[in-house]
């Protein structure tokens, strides 16, 4: 099949985690020849776990010094908060690295916004204040700064971008049915009223996400069994899942497990 996203379905999820990191690798060797920096968007959700494995955190090709990592969304909390997909990022892999490992560029969400008068030494704002489009904008700027002037390049390039997709067919924060999939303007947007907490969320929008040069979404454990089949069998018009294979083909692949799997029609690979 031309053109379409590969569905993997890996026996374990040990064997999921090892064939993400050559993946990630293989990614990350491929942006160094290209512009000796590796720019990758990480999610959250359950998407972080599978980044633990000795495979990626102590795998003797990494070189984190030249990594700039985004999120492909985050919520507006606190980046220490158990809410937060920087959290789990750092809990998940950043913490796991070796003592003596460099540290990659962390693009994280700025928190000044989340305090009153975006002065950190005062407190937390109530959530119904909350600036999510002055959060979203700073986040757009983090991008501007790594990938070029906004007015020079009409949408960023990610070297690669690690996917969730909720049991609803979301992904990133762009929900099924929502406004925000008709963003076609800014690189990243806000959102106030996510269908699944924390309401107030930043995300990269539609666009940003199918231009990436490679995009890998991970959905293991038979609670994905059901949006599997929607998503590939029934192709599902308006899941923004649907969206993304639609818009970038076959840049995508998907790393799912057999619980994930059973019962999808769409042919499946057992290995890279
Ligand atoms: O809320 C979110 O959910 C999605 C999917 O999460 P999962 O736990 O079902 O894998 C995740 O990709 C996204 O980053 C996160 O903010």
């Amino acid at each position: 099949m031309i053109n379409h996203p590969t569905l993997y379905s890996f026996p374990t999820s040990e064997k999921l985690s090892e064939s993400l990191a050559s993946t990630i690798i293989t990614a990350q060797d491929a942006a160094l020849k290209r512009h000796n920096t590796f720019r990758i968007a990480v999610s959250g959700g359950s998407l972080p776990q599978y980044l633990s494995s000795p495979h990626l955190t102590q795998n003797p090709s990494l070189k984190l010094d030249k990594w700039e990592v985004f999120y492909a969304d985050e919520r507006c909390v606190p980046n220490s908060d158990p809410e937060s997909n920087n959290k789990a990022f750092e809990d998940k892999f950043l913490n796991l690295l070796s003592a003596d490992s460099p540290r990659p560029t962390v693009h994280k969400l700025n928190e000044d916004y989340l305090h009153e008068d975006n002065d950190p030494s005062k407190p937390l704002r109530a959530v119904e204040d909350i600036p999510t489009q002055d959060i979203s904008d700073d986040y757009e700027q983090q991008l501007v700064r790594v990938f070029a002037a906004k007015d020079s390049v009409k949408l960023p390039i990610f070297d690669l971008l690690l996917l969730g997709c909720g049991p609803d067919g979301h992904t990133c924060s762009l929900f099924p049915g929502h406004e925000l999939l008709r963003e076609d303007v800014a690189w990243v947007a806000p959102i106030e009223d996510s269908p699944k907490p924390p309401p107030k969320r930043i995300t990269l929008t539609m666009p940003v996400v199918t231009h990436a040069l490679r995009i890998v979404f991970v959905a293991a454990g038979a609670g994905k069994q059901g949006i599997l089949k929607q998503i590939f069998d029934k192709e599902e018009e308006g899941l923004p899942c649907v969206l993304v294979n639609k818009g970038a083909g076959e840049k995508v692949a998907w790393f799912c497990d057999e619980a994930a799997t059973g019962g999808v029609e769409y042919p499946v690979k057992s290995s890279l």
